[in-house]
Formats: C-alpha cells, structure tokens, sequence
C-alpha cells in the first residue's frame, strides 16, 4: 500500500521525504521492522520509542512516524504528529482497510465481568451456530483456536490485523473486551462499535487513572464510540451514572439489573453452590433458566449477555439455551478439584470488590471453612499499598483463614507486599500465615483444609506464568494443585 493512502484522513506534518512509496509493514517496536516498513515511534511508560529510530532504519524502515524533532538518513520519510498512539490506530485501520465495517462488533468494558459475560455471549452464539470471535484477558479465540495475547486488548495494529483475518474468515461478529488502558492509549480508536456493555466500576487500575473519576471517563468513552446500542447495568452506582450521560445519545439505551426497574431483569432468583436459576425477563417475554457458573456476580454477566443477545436478534430460547450450556469459565470460580472432602476453587478475582463478592458467594454453600490463598499485584510504579490493605481487610472479614502469599510482585519487594497486606488483616483480627512462595502458600493451604472447608486460591485466574523481578516463571495453578495432590496421594 502506498504511504499516501496509509496516511489518509490523518493530520500530520512532512518533516522529510515524500508519500509516494510502497509500504510493507507497520511496526511500533523497532524489533518488529522489516524491509521498507513504516515504524511508529511512541512515547512509552518505560522508554521512549524514539531512541530506537537508528535501530528501525536499519532494518528496513523507510518511513517513521514521530512526535518529536529527529535527525535521520534522507532517504527516510519523516512524518510528524502530535499523538503517535492515535496515529498508530489511525494508520493501521487504513492499512488493514477498516475491517470493523464490516463486521458486528460488541465491546465490553467494566472492573469485573468482562471476560464471563464475553464467554456467555459466545456460548449463545455458538449454540446458535452462529459465528463468533472473541478478544479477551484469555486470549483470541477465532475458529476454535486460542491465540494468548500479551494484553486483555492488544495494541491498535495487532487488533486491526486480527479484524482484517475474522473477516477474511468470515466470521462476522466479534465480541471483545474493551479494557480502561485501551481505551485511555487509543488502542480501539477507528474502530467501529455497534454495540457497548457496561459491567460495573469499583477501584482497579487507579495507577494510570488518577481518581475513580478519571477511570470512569476513560470507560464512559466507549459509549461514545458505540453505532446502534449502548447496554448499561442499572444497579451499579457507575452505571446510573453513564445512563444519565448517555440516554440522549443516538444508540438505543437497554439497561439490566435484578428487578422490574431495568429493561432486561432477573426474578425469584435462587442460589446453589452448582449455579443459578432465575426468571429472565427481556422486552420481549420472559423465561425460567439455569446458570451453571455460581455467584450473583453471574446472574449479571449473563443479565448482560442476554441484553446483548437481544438486541442481536436472538430468541428467548436461543439464550436460554446459551446461557445453560456454559459449563465453566476458565479461572473464573473454576472448581479445578473436588472430592468428599477436598474442595479447590481458582478465582482471577484481584481486586477488593471482586474478592468480597467471591468470598461471600463461597460462603453461601461452605459448611466448614474458607482458606484463602491470596497475593495482590504490583502495579506500574509504587502506588499498590492502598490496594494491598483494602485486600488484606476483605481478607480477614470474609475467609475463615488467609494465606498471604506472593502474585506478581514484578520489580516490587515481595515481602514488602506481604507486610503491607498482613498489617490490614491484623487490624480486623484475621487470622493467616505469610508464606512468600506461592506454590508452598497453596501447599500449606491444601495441607491445612479438613472435611466441607474450600481452598480459594484468588488472583491468578487463568494465568499460566508468574512475573518476579524481570522473570516470567511459568505458573499454572490447576497443574500445580493435581502435583500436591498426587504428593499427598489424593491423586493418583
Ligand atoms: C502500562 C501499559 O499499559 N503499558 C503498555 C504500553 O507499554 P509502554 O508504553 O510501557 O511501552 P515501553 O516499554 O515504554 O515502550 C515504548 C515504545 O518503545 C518501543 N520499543 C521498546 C523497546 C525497543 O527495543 N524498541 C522499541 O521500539 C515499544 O514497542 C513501545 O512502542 O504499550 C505497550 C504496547 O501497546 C503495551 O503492551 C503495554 O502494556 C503492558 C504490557 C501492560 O502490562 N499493560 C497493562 C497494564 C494493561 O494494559 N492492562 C490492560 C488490562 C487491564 C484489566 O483488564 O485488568 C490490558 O488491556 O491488557
């Protein structure tokens, strides 16, 4: 494609060079350039790109997009913008010739809820056998592939390109979740929504956003983006809010909830420690179903997959017939071992909010008790101890019994974490054991659990690989569980 065309509809400013030449690739990591490629320079979190030009050019580039002044070979086209980040969407988007027109694509944005209520919709679809790719925490999931991703969204070039092959594949919906940083770093910018769904907000992230208002906007812009619908949980207090900001705009507003105030609701709602049955009312009629991953957490993700299902056409039993037929959620209240008197469940739950709710749902359907294994992340920069006390209290009040163990520390001093966690659970009374190496934190925890207590290891979810120092270890909770549990003879 010819850069002039790349460049289309873009503002910019030619420092060097001209337009007229054919380009290969677009690359926005110096490692990734090939030969007569257009690489992207962008100021990062960690380093600058533009540090790397010399590098790109060596090996092949021929056009570089840059924010600031450079010096370079006069062969290379220099173009200058003011956001190098939008300008990466921007050009990727043409290059991959605006696949999300031609698609139906469904974002999906919130703290907790994403990856389930995605899992939910793809379930309705595929039982419909209707075809479906999904873009998530999990992964790409295209033609019954998983492709893993290094980010819940992946960065504007890497996610055109995944549009521009679901429609040469012809799969023509895509269900994707729309995380806070995608949305601040432009990652989905151009392309085209049809449809927004809103799950809730509660205190995540707050090291890039710098207030719960902050982290608001950021989500809210997606409602901005989306062409024909905008689906709102009514009973999240962030929710409201984005219904007030907006129910005047052009796509339809359709809100969920539990109870006749919201459009799409549930009803005589009953818990089990299997699943949930309830009432699903739509707009259109209601009918009884059954939720076979537990917690009230899932009523509403499948409340939400059901708004969506709706306003895609899909009939009552069509969704009724998806929601059932979702078994279990990778790492989401995944029960990955159970006898007569071993119970192990892995949750990603990593926030308070969401560790609150997970404890609590456990606790409806726990005759013993709940050992909780449990670390808390480090996130860029210093700022977690905030998050690790709020952790560390939901801790001590909802499980019987805490293991503090290690998450992904990264560059963090782990024991540092530990401390700051343990300081809150001993400031509500809890009781727990520090024990720095996770997989000896789970070891303890199984050795310690009787007849009817449940091992809630939270936090690590789906992950396979666990981040200490600059080190990425693999890590994969539900292996290492079956190997303590062959140790001790459980297993065979
Ligand atoms: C904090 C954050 O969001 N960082 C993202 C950001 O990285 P960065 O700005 O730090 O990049 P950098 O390392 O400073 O490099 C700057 C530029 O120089 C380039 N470079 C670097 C080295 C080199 O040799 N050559 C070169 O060209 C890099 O490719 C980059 O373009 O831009 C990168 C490219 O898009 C992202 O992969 C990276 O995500 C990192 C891996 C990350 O951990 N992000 C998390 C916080 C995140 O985004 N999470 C959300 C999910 C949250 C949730 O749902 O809970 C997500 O969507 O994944």
């Amino acid at each position: 494609m010819l850069l002039s065309e790349i460049m289309k509809g873009l503002q910019f400013n030619l420092k060097n060079g001209d337009l007229d030449k054919e380009i290969k690739s677009i690359a926005y990591d110096s490692r990734e350039v090939t030969q007569n490629g257009v690489f992207v320079a962008i100021q990062g979190f960690t380093v600058d790109g533009h540090h790397f030009i010399d590098k790109a050019v060596e090996l092949g580039a021929s056009a570089v997009i840059v924010e600031k002044d450079v010096s370079i070979d006069d062969s290379v086209t220099v173009i200058q913008v003011n956001d190098s980040r939008n300008a990466l969407a921007h050009i990727s988007a043409n290059y991959y010739n605006h696949p999300t027109e031609d698609m139906n694509l469904i974002g999906i944005t919130g703290t907790n809820g994403k990856t389930s209520t995605t899992y939910f919709i793809k379930s309705i679809y595929d039982q419909a056998q209707k075809s479906i790719g999904l873009i998530g925490t999990i992964g790409t999931v295209m033609n019954g592939q998983i492709i893993q991703n290094k980010n819940t969204t992946p960065e504007s070039l890497n996610l055109q390109q995944t549009f521009e092959r679901m429609v040469k594949h012809d799969v023509q919906n895509c269900m994707m979740e729309v995380s806070s940083h995608a949305l601040c770093l432009d990652r989905v910018a151009y392309s085209r929504f049809n449809t927004a769904v809103f799950t809730n907000l509660t205190p995540d992230h707050l090291e890039l956003h710098n207030s719960m208002e902050d982290y608001f906007n950021a989500k809210a812009k997606l409602f901005e983006m989306a062409q024909d619908f905008n689906i709102v949980n009514a009973d999240d207090t962030y929710g409201q809010k984005l219904i007030k900001r907006v129910e005047n705009l052009n796509p339809t507003l359709i809100t969920y909830g539990i109870d006749e105030k919201a459009d799409v609701y549930a009803t005589n709602i009953e818990y089990s420690s299997e699943g949930t049955e309830y009432t699903l009312h739509l707009p259109n009629g209601k009918i009884r179903i059954q939720v076979n991953v537990p917690g009230i957490i899932n009523v509403y993700n499948s409340l939400a997959a059901a708004a969506c299902a709706y306003v895609n056409d899909f009939s009552l039993t069509d969704i009724k017939r998806g929601i059932e037929a979702l078994q279990n959620i990778k790492g989401r209240f995944e029960v990955i071992y159970k006898d007569r008197d071993n119970k192990v469940v892995v949750d990603f739950a990593h926030t308070e909010d969401a560790l609150k709710k997970a404890l609590t749902t456990l606790r409806n359907f726990t005759k013993g008790r709940i050992i909780l294994v449990f670390g808390v992340y480090a996130p860029p920069g210093d700022v977690g101890r905030e998050k690790r006390h709020a952790m560390g209290k939901v801790a001590a009040q909802y499980a019987d019994y805490a293991v503090v163990t290690s998450d992904n520390p990264k560059d963090q001093d782990p024991n540092l974490i530990l401390e700051e966690i343990v300081e809150a659970v001993e400031e509500e009374n809890g009781t727990y054991k520090m024990v720095l190496d996770r997989k000896q934190a789970i070891e303890y925890a199984l050795s310690i659990s009787g007849k009817d207590d449940v091992v809630l290891l939270a936090g690590k979810g789906h992950e396979t690989s666990q981040v200490i120092g600059d080190k990425e270890i693999p890590f994969n909770e539900k292996e290492i569980v079956k190997e303590i549990l062959k140790e001790k003879g459980i297993l065979i």
